[in-house]
């Protein structure tokens, strides 16, 4: 029987994550009344709310208590005083892709403060940084849970960790990481048919909701590279960061030092014969062009970029948004073990960071 009756929760960023995980947490304290769930934070980049006593917002109606709040998010210094000082067992939802909130998990860890989070900053930010979060973790017991930041809520991290941790070695990881590059390519160059133009498929991913918040992370290959360096890690290997490694990048060399993502979605039509040419490249050999990555863990090797596939290769077919990611290790032998299905957009992203709160909430009673 659990012996924590209440757990606090304090939620960073509503937007299109965080706003599911909101209405998958209202189910979730429906459906399981014990520890008691109060939400005694919620904040976006400009408003928050939260009061000296940690009362409850009601989580079905955080996103208008937001709305009409007049108060700032606090410092994070001060937020993991707040939190560290309610006297509950507190779990911090960091559903933003801040580093800044990233660089702050060891401070929030130390204090007793568990984080459950799709952010990939902090897991593929410096080496230290990585070290930092789970030696915090472990002096304090406070947990850290990250299962979003790889393949949205399919169980990516958890099953390499499971094969690691058993005893599995792993060979060599490799696939479609990207839910974006997924639909793009899917939709732009798809095995049958012609496709639509490479501006407007961009468009397309970022009002779907699968694009990082600056669609500009996802086309430069960063995001992928991020998450190979989050697995490569958990496979053992010490990758310093997401650059240490070759990464192509998709953005059009005249749109390089453009400010700002909205400045870049505007002139990227501009540019559409370049992705075009690519295609047409592949065409020509009977293939169709996608963006994959993968990580050879015996020759400590790390690559991200376009490949060319035949028609009827698994990853050439892939759907929507969809990742498949295969872990070749010793036990499995020849025939990897394959993961594949959405690996973007608001739910199952979600579903993830619900999932790691509910390992969390176990791990407490
Ligand atoms: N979308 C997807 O399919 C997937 C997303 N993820 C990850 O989930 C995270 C969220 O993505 P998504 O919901 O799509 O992004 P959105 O841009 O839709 O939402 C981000 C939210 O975070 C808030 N925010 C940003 N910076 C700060 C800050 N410094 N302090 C407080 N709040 C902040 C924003 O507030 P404001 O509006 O005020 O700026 C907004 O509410 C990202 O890390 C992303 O990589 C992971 C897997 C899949
Ligand atoms: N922008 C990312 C979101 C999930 O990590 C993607 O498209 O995969
Ligand atoms: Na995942």
């Amino acid at each position: 029987m659990s012996s924590v009756r209440q757990v606090n929760i304090a939620i960073i960023g509503a937007g299109g994550v965080g706003k599911c995980f909101l209405s998958q947490l209202v189910a979730l304290a429906q459906r399981r009344p014990s520890p008691k769930l109060v939400l005694c934070y919620i904040s976006t980049s400009k408003k928050a709310v939260f009061s000296d006593d940690y009362s409850a917002i009601g989580i079905d109606n955080a996103l208008s208590a937001l709305a009409s709040s007049s108060q700032t998010p606090l410092a994070l210094s001060n937020l993991v005083t707040y939190l560290a000082a309610s006297g509950s067992k507190t779990v911090l939802v960091d559903n933003t892709s801040s580093t800044d909130i990233a660089d702050a998990y060891p401070s929030f860890l130390k204090s007793g403060i568990s984080i459950v989070t799709p952010n990939k900053k902090a897991f593929s930010g410096s080496y230290k940084l990585w070290q930092d979060i789970f030696g915090a973790s472990a002096q304090s017991g406070a947990r850290v849970f990250h299962e979003s930041s790889v393949g949205a809520g399919l169980p990516v991290i958890s099953t390499l960790k499971d094969l690691v941790e058993t005893g599995d070695e792993v060979t060599k990881i490799e696939g479609v990481f990207s839910g974006t590059m997924s639909f793009l390519f899917n939709s732009f160059a798809p095995t049958s048919g012609s496709g639509g133009k490479w501006s407007a498929e961009v468009k397309k991913a970022k009002e779907l909701g699968y694009t990082e918040p600056d669609p500009r992370d996802d086309l430069n290959g960063l995001d992928v590279a991020r998450k190979l360096t989050i697995l490569a890690r958990l496979a053992g290997l010490e990758v310093e960061s997401p650059t240490a490694f070759p990464v192509q990048s998709l953005i059009p060399k005249e749109l390089e030092s453009v400010s700002s993502g909205d400045e870049f979605l505007e002139k990227l039509p501009e540019f559409d014969s370049q992705m075009e040419e690519t295609k047409v490249t592949a065409e020509k050999e009977g293939k169709v062009v996608r963006f994959v990555g993968s990580i050879d863990v015996a020759a400590k090797q790390v690559k991200v970029g376009l490949e060319k596939f035949d028609r009827s290769h698994p990853i050439a077919a892939l759907k929507g948004s969809d990742n498949i990611i295969s872990f070749y290790t010793k036990r499995y032998g020849s025939n990897p073990l394959i993961i594949q299905g959405a690996g973007a957009g608001g739910e199952v992203t979600a579903m993830g960071v619900t999932s790691d709160l509910l390992k969390v909430l176990a791990q407490l009673s």
